[in-house]
């Protein structure tokens, strides 16, 4: 993950691939009598990394499924630059720029090469007949996106298992895959549902090198909803709290974990008068850095995923 790759693999696109701002504006939605979200704003600049983050329960998940389309706002906008996408199909906001991995699915089908062709679909031209009659245009095409998904891949440190069956590699390996495919979307923005769940130090560290490296190596914006809390800390340019489908807090890492609605949020209420506030301070600050060393220990993340955890390792 060391070597650059240009932005977009169509030559003489590069306007089209400005990256834009990502805008949620008073995005509210609601299910029954539940506001899973209450008007809530926040921009991603672009090219930078953009954690979501709250406890159980917040609305992180619901942000994200408006983002992509799966949950329709009740009201609010979100723009990506000048495209309106509040309401449109997934599809739609994938072809927009937009393409996300899934919490808990992890692929386990076909190679890896398979896999990151299939992120190429949307960008495939030739039709079902000319691919099936292996049409030159059509082989030709495909080699070209072979070569891409081939590029993205040993970008994402998976080169040497481009050709290998997805199913034998190990699960940071697969969810390494999943984000590759979203990448072979040639996306303006990523959206990245807990990326490290379920991984074990050692497969966090190389998830959260391979997410700088997304950012920093495409400049292409990210989108992050993560329990690990050092993780956020470490990576993210701007976090945005919710609670109760409420926004609490917006800004940088640091001023975010000092910041007591956050805290209170988090521990719980008159903590943070314990002891002139120290327990609780200590146990932000404890967090930060902390996911690559002991993330067990001093993270954020749910028990049952702490478990998960403990087995694998
Ligand atoms: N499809 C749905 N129908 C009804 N209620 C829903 C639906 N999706 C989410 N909710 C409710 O909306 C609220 C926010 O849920 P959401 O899953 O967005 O939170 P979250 O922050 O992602 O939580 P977690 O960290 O546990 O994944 C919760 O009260 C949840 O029960």
């Amino acid at each position: 993950m060391t070597q650059s790759v240009p932005l977009a693999e169509t030559s003489g696109a590069d306007a089209d691939f400005a990256i834009p701002e990502l805008n949620v504006r008073a995005v509210t939605v609601r299910f029954a009598g539940l506001v899973a979200l209450d008007a809530v704003s926040f921009t991603v600049a672009p090219g930078s990394i953009h954690a979501v983050i709250g406890p159980n329960g917040a609305g992180k998940s619901t942000c994200f499924n408006v983002l992509s389309g799966v949950y329709k706002a009740t009201r609010g906008t979100v723009h990506l630059g000048e495209h309106e996408l509040t309401g449109l199909a997934p599809h739609k906001i994938a072809e927009l720029g937009i393409a996300r991995t899934f919490q808990n699915i992890v692929l386990t089908q076909g190679t890896v090469a398979d896999n990151l062709m299939l992120g190429r679909h949307g960008l495939t031209k030739a039709g079902f007949t000319a691919t099936a009659l292996h049409l030159p245009s059509a082989v030709r095409e495909q080699r070209r996106h072979r070569e891409r998904a081939r590029e993205i891949a040993e970008f994402m440190d998976l080169g040497a298992v481009f050709d290998a069956p997805v199913g034998l590699l190990p699960y940071g390996v697969r969810k390494r895959v999943e984000m590759a495919r979203a990448l072979c979307m040639e996306p303006k923005v990523l959206l990245l549902d807990e990326p490290v769940a379920g991984m074990n130090g050692a497969e966090r560290v190389r998830t959260a090198e391979a997410i700088a490296s997304v950012r920093d190596g495409l400049g292409i914006s990210i989108v992050l909803v993560e329990h690990d809390m050092g993780l956020i800390m470490r990576l993210a340019d701007e976090v945005t709290v919710l609670d109760f489908g409420r926004r609490i807090a917006s800004g940088h890492p640091d001023a975010i974990r000092r910041d007591p609605e956050v805290i209170r949020a988090y521990l719980g209420a008159g903590e943070e008068e314990g002891a002139a506030g120290e327990p609780v301070a200590a146990g932000l600050a404890g967090l930060v850095g902390a996911a690559d060393e002991a993330p067990a220990a001093a993270d954020a993340t749910p028990v049952h995923v702490r478990q998960e955890n403990e087995e694998r390792q």
